[in-house]
């Protein structure tokens, strides 16, 4: 019989299908790994923006938790919105009741259209419970900014809020995207030792809704899989560019990226045939 890897997303929902859960839950069907989920919080949002959202209680989310453990446990979890310092702090207890040995912390703050997803005193919260837990953490810039306190400008800027989240805070490695940057999308991972440098052409295009989500759930289904971190990064930005180059066009706003892109010429093939 196959086996096949599993993996959790916990985080916040997007009814119009490109970010959060929804993003996660896609990416790891691509992959072909086994997607499941913890629903943190019910967020009414589309490609114009964010309307509102509703945390769901502490114990109905712990409930979700136990569901999934006590009976699939997964081979890696990444978690995303996590709206306030409660519902971290009960993420990173049930992180270490399980044990869980491969996770992508997805540090979102701020919707890219500009709506907050966590409250402020969530930032301080995300540094002290959840980091040190954490395989990789893949914040932008704006998050790398709020977690190190720090300015970043420029490539050594971006280098330094890596080396302080894996050195001060005690996150693994640390990736940070350059999405928000200028020139080339590239993007940095430390490790604690070393900087390796993941770089794709940027594209004009507004079509990135989700792309946070998106990259990060590759990495997360990567080492399922049981990839090295490198390597889950490696396809990680590969999935994504091609997420972001071949735009599905659709949505009033800032739609989302392309969850088939990596295999859109294979689509196009088949329906021409
Ligand atoms: N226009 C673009 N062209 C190519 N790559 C891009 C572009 N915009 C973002 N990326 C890449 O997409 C990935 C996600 O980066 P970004 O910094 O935008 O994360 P994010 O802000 O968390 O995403 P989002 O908030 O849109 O979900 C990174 O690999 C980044 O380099
Ligand atoms: C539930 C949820 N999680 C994450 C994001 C960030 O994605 P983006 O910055 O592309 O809006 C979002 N909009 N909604």
């Amino acid at each position: 019989m196959t086996e096949i890897a599993k993996a959790l997303t916990v985080a916040g929902t997007d009814p119009s299908g490109g970010a959060g859960i929804h993003a996660d839950l896609k990416t790891f069907q691509e992959i072909g790994v086994y997607g499941m989920s913890v629903i943190t919080s019910v967020v009414s949002q589309n490609t114009l923006g964010v309307k509102s959202f509703v945390d769901l209680e502490l114990d109905f989310v712990e409930s979700q938790f136990d569901a999934v453990y006590e009976d699939i446990p997964p081979d890696a979890v990444k978690s995303g919105m996590l709206s306030n310092p409660e519902v971290m702090a009960l993420t990173a207890r049930k992180m270490k009741e399980a044990g869980v040995a491969n996770y992508v912390l997805d540090p979102v703050m701020i919707a890219s259209s500009g709506h907050a997803l966590i409250s402020e005193d969530a930032r301080v919260a995300v540094a002290k419970e959840l980091l040190p837990l954490a395989t990789v953490v893949t914040p932008n810039l704006p998050e790398a900014e709020a977690l190190t306190n720090k300015t970043i400008k420029t490539v050594e800027d971006m280098k330094e809020a890596g080396r302080v989240l894996v050195e001060e805070y005690g996150a693994n490695a640390a990736l940070i995207k350059g999405g928000h940057y200028e020139g080339e999308a590239d993007d940095f991972l430390y490790d604690g030792d070393t900087f390796e440098k993941f770089s794709a052409e940027r594209f004009d295009t507004k079509h990135t809704h989700g792309s946070g989500c998106t990259y990060a759930a590759v990495i997360t289904a990567g080492l399922a899989n049981g990839k090295t971190l490198y390597d889950a990064v490696k396809d990680g930005k590969a999935y994504i560019t091609a997420a972001i180059s071949n735009p599905l066009n659709i949505g009033k706003g800032q739609g989302p990226t392309n969850h088939w892109g990596h295999r859109w010429s294979e689509i196009h093939s088949k329906e021409k045939a």
